[in-house]
């Protein structure tokens, strides 16, 4: 059998949902610029989800929708402010919190596509009170009620800190909701593709993948990023810092990607954010400490940086808690894993590749009183 290590190159899926091809990013066919110019995240959600741009009044349903259904219900809001919970990882508490949504849902087990639909609904809409009210309730604050008025992007904010985002704010973090939306089979995706294609149900597949996105490799790596730029700390530390790591082969955080080759499209778009953030918040050097990493090691190395390097120093600009940088990946993330748990389910075989063994042949069963 011919291994392909980590399944590099497999094509696994048909989808219909994004697609990466020469370095170019498009949602249902769409560049990710224009996105990232032009849309609002609940149009990309609708996008995503039904494979076309909503008309005003499409939009406006789906709008309300989200925000009729954000209330979290109230055991698990007991349950977060009962339990000590202040040493975990909150991609740990969310991963918990998802599997604890579906015992909430009456409707959890039901697999009809209408049925389906609405957990997609109750899914993105609750995702955002839940990281936020986690916040909140680690730090003795009561959580805020989401409000029905206010943007997707806003009301994020707005519930994280009490206080309605001003413009700016509210523009960036809508981007950076845009431009981590959904990424073809990335690892989390394809997570929760495995998991429901043994038809299971559609909180089962978010957990998987909440706990896939956890990891440095992957979605872990945005606050891998803000801990470098904290241990670095200065602007003239960073050349020694970078080359160390580079000698002893330690991965840098924020770069390299499995699919991209020449970089990855939306690093552009954070980094502009970035050094606008950075400027404006009165924090520029941690714009000026991440364009000289990416200046050393995409000269040394090659290695450009991808969608976590830059997202980094924007969330922390916002005044974002560091460890909240990958549950708020997650948020916007959910729009994808339910496009694609939904787009399973249209078609699904259960996914079971091979391995090739590689253990000892020819054993056999020795008692126990005779094993040395
Ligand atoms: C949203 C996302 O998930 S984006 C990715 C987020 N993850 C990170 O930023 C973590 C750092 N990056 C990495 O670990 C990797 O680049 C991954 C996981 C993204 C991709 O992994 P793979 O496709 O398996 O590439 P692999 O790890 O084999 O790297 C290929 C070569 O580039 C080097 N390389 C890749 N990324 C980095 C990095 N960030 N820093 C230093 N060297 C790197 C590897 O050491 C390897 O070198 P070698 O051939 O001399 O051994
Ligand atoms: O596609 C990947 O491997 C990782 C990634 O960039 C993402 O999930 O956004």
């Amino acid at each position: 059998m011919t291994v392909k290590s980590g399944l590099e190159g497999v094509v696994a899926a048909t989808t219909s949902i994004s697609s990466i091809i020469d370095d170019t990013l498009t949602y249902v066919g769409i560049g990710i610029d224009e996105l990232a110019e032009f849309a609002s995240f609940e149009e990309v959600v609708y996008l995503l989800w039904h494979r076309k741009l909503p008309t005003k009044q499409q939009l406006e349903e789906l709008t309300a929708q989200l925000a009729e259904n954000a209330e979290l219900p109230e055991g698990i809001i007991t349950f977060l402010k009962n339990t000590n919970l202040k040493d975990n990882h909150p991609m740990s508490v969310l991963r918990t919190g998802m599997s604890m949504l579906g015992l909430y849902d009456p409707n959890a087990e039901k697999m009809d596509t209408q049925s389906n639909y609405q957990k997609a609904i109750e899914l993105q809409a609750k995702i955002s009170t839940f990281v936020t009210a986690f916040s909140r309730i680690r730090k003795g604050q009561e959580p805020v009620a989401p409000r029905k008025d206010l943007s997707y992007a806003s009301n994020f904010l707005y519930m994280l800190n009490g206080e309605v985002p001003n413009e700016l704010a509210e523009e960036a973090f809508n981007k950076a909701l845009v431009l981590h939306a959904d990424h073809e089979l990335n690892a989390s995706t394809f997570t929760a593709r495995v998991c429901v294609a043994t038809l299971s149900d559609m909180y089962s597949g978010m957990a998987a993948a909440i706990g896939a996105l956890k990891g440095p490799l992957h979605g872990g790596a945005n606050e891998g990023v803000m801990k470098m730029l904290m241990e670095i700390g200065e602007l003239e530390n960073v050349e020694a810092y970078v080359q160390e790591k580079m000698d002893n082969k330690k991965k840098i955080m924020g770069f390299g990607h499995r699919v991209y080759r020449g970089g990855d499209p939306r690093a552009k778009h954070l980094r502009e954010m970035s050094r606008q953030l950075c400027q404006i918040t009165g924090e520029p050097k941690w714009y000026a400490m991440s364009e000289k990493i990416e200046n050393i090691v995409t000269k040394q190395k090659n290695i450009p940086p991808n969608v976590d390097f830059y997202s980094a120093s924007v969330y922390h600009c916002l005044g974002i808690e560091h460890d909240l940088f990958t549950p708020i990946f997650a948020v916007s993330r959910t729009s994808g894993w339910v496009a694609h748990i939904l787009e399973q389910y249209e078609n699904n075989r259960i996914i079971r590749p091979r391995a090739d063994y590689v253990g000892p042949d020819k054993n056999s069963y020795i008692p126990i009183e005779q094993r040395g």
